[in-house]
């Protein structure tokens, strides 16, 4: 693998939306040649338990537990720290919840892997998810002005809250990138190959696109997983991030 290439599959995340931990592990043993992170979201945690956590990271590859902890300071507090003795490399809340949500989560994961001798995950924040596009975020949802504008102010939150990065769209990297800077870790799913087919995600760009605009990592789900051949969709994936890296 050439250095591009090298670096385009350490910035390439794919979902493992999937029930079983068995489906799960089947495509981390397919996929870890070209993929450097696998997301579990709610799905495959909720289906198959937070071994499966371990049982990934057991393969040797890194993991973002995708949970969006959303609720109240303390509690998301309590279930941040269960979540960081998992040994995950990344964890995220709803930026919705505020700051002082944001840092009990952030300060409780922390404190949790140093007691554990864990490396400290990186902890970030949703800001406006994927799927939602202006109509919806200002008629249906009451929100004013424009949903970058208001990714823009959430990331602010949530460098000020001491997180690590934002998931947001490609669309807002821009907007990220000059109010938080070069180190604020910047996460895009909404990633769609010009060669997949249009569904749920709304603000979306390719990956060469999201590349080009400054993402640090791209979450890609569907369109990897849901191919008939994963492998070759992932190094199609690859070979275009690395085309602009
Ligand atoms: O936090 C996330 O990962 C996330 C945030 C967001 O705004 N949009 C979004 O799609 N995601 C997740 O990213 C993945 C995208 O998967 P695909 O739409 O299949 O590529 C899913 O697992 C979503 O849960």
């Amino acid at each position: 693998m050439n250095k591009k290439l090298h670096l385009a599959k350490e910035k390439l995340i794919v979902a493992l939306d999937v029930n079983t931990t068995e489906a799960a592990l089947e495509l981390v043993r397919k996929l870890s040649p070209r993929v450097g992170m696998f997301k579990v979201g709610m799905q495959l945690f909720y289906s198959a338990g937070p071994d499966v956590v371990r049982r990934i990271k057991e393969e040797g590859v890194r993991v973002f537990l995708d949970l969006k902890l959303h609720d109240i300071p303390n509690t998301v507090a309590q279930a941040a720290r269960a979540l960081a003795g998992l040994g995950a490399d990344i964890i995220n809340v709803h930026a919705a919840g505020g700051t002082a949500m944001m840092r009990a989560a952030a300060g409780a994961v922390r404190e949790r892997a140093a007691a554990l001798g864990l490396p400290a995950p990186l902890v970030i924040s949703v800001t406006v998810l994927t799927s939602i596009d202006q109509p919806v975020f200002q008629q249906e949802l009451g929100y004013s002005g424009d949903i970058q504008g208001k990714v823009r102010a959430w990331a602010i939150l949530t460098k000020e809250a001491g997180l690590d990065g934002v998931v947001a769209s490609p669309k807002e990297i821009a907007v990220i990138r000059e109010a938080c800077g070069d180190d604020f870790k910047i996460i895009t799913p909404g990633i769609r190959p010009a060669w997949s087919v249009s569904d749920d995600q709304k603000r979306i760009m390719t990956p060469a696109e999201a590349i080009d605009q400054g993402a640090s990592y791209l979450v890609v789900g569907r369109p990897v997983t849901g191919d008939a051949d994963p492998s070759a969709a992932a190094q199609k994936i690859l070979s275009e991030m690395a085309e602009v890296l």
